[in-house]
């Protein structure tokens, strides 16, 4: 394998599937047993989900709700999150840990770095919740701040599209995709696939990140060999 130790950044929207709204089953076992093939092979596997399935702070403002209440909000949807995917790793006969950067045992134990790298070096896929535990920011960037502390080898950025393209290929069709990309280029060209935050975290800490499409089963183990899957973003 390529890569030792990542960090796995999952949208929360996709665990909707075919729904707008909550958790798909279907979903949850295909991440699962793909998480399975990988932790199989003695990769250890730090997880960050999104909570976009269940609710975004920014939602927040049309319901009546202020910012910080919004984005609170939004912090617990992905505690939910990954709850969820902890049971399906389970059933899926994993060893699995949900740490939350807020406090709020016995839902999850309260994250550290020194836990964290504890449970990965024992064979359990570690699934961290509740964001950066701060408003105003977004699971992709908690997914880099945990990923430069963890010290992973890389940030997989599991989605809905297969990669970086040239402009966002849901809204242009015609866009043409990356293989491999540096930081530089992505600042220059504006691409928006993650938030400045995260991505600036990830470039300044020397965390490469590969973009790809989680909803392929068979893709993350391809990613984490090597494989020309996705789009490469490096220095
Ligand atoms: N240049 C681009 N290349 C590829 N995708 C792009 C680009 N610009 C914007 N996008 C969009 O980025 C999105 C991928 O991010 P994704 O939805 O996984 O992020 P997210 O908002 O962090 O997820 P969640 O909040 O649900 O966890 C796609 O919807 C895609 O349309
Ligand atoms: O560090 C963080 C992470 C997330 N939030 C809030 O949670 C939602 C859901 O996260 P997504 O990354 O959009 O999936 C987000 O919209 C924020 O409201 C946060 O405040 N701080």
């Amino acid at each position: 394998m390529k890569y030792k130790r990542i960090l796995l950044k999952l949208s929360g929207e996709s665990l909707a599937g075919d729904g707008e709204y909550g958790l798909s089953a279907g979903v949850l076992g295909s991440y699962a047993s793909q998480i399975r093939e990988i932790a199989g092979a003695g990769v250890e596997v730090g997880i960050v989900i999104g909570g976009g399935n269940i609710f975004r702070g920014m939602q927040g403002a049309e319901r009546g709700f202020d910012r910080v209440k919004g984005d609170q909000m939004g912090m617990l949807a992905t505690v939910i999150n990954s709850l969820a995917l902890e049971s399906a790793l389970r059933a899926e006969g994993m060893q699995a840990k949900v740490l939350t950067s807020i406090c709020m045992e016995p839902v999850g134990e309260y994250y550290s770095k020194d836990k964290a790298v504890d449970y990965l070096s024992r064979g359990y896929v570690v699934i961290i919740g509740g964001g950066t535990s701060n408003p105003y920011f977004t699971t992709d960037s908690a997914a880099a701040l945990r990923g430069i502390e963890i010290e992973a080898d890389v940030l997989l950025k599991g989605t809905r599209v297969d990669g970086i393209y040239d402009a966002d290929p849901e809204k242009h069709p015609e866009a043409r995709k990356f293989g491999e990309i540096t930081f530089g280029e992505v600042y220059a060209r504006g691409l928006r696939i993650m938030d400045l935050t995260a991505f600036t975290l990830c470039r300044e800490n020397g965390l490469p990140i590969v973009v790809f499409d989680m909803d392929t089963p068979g893709n993350l183990r391809r990613v984490v060999r090597g494989e020309a899957i996705g789009t490469l973003v490096r220095e």
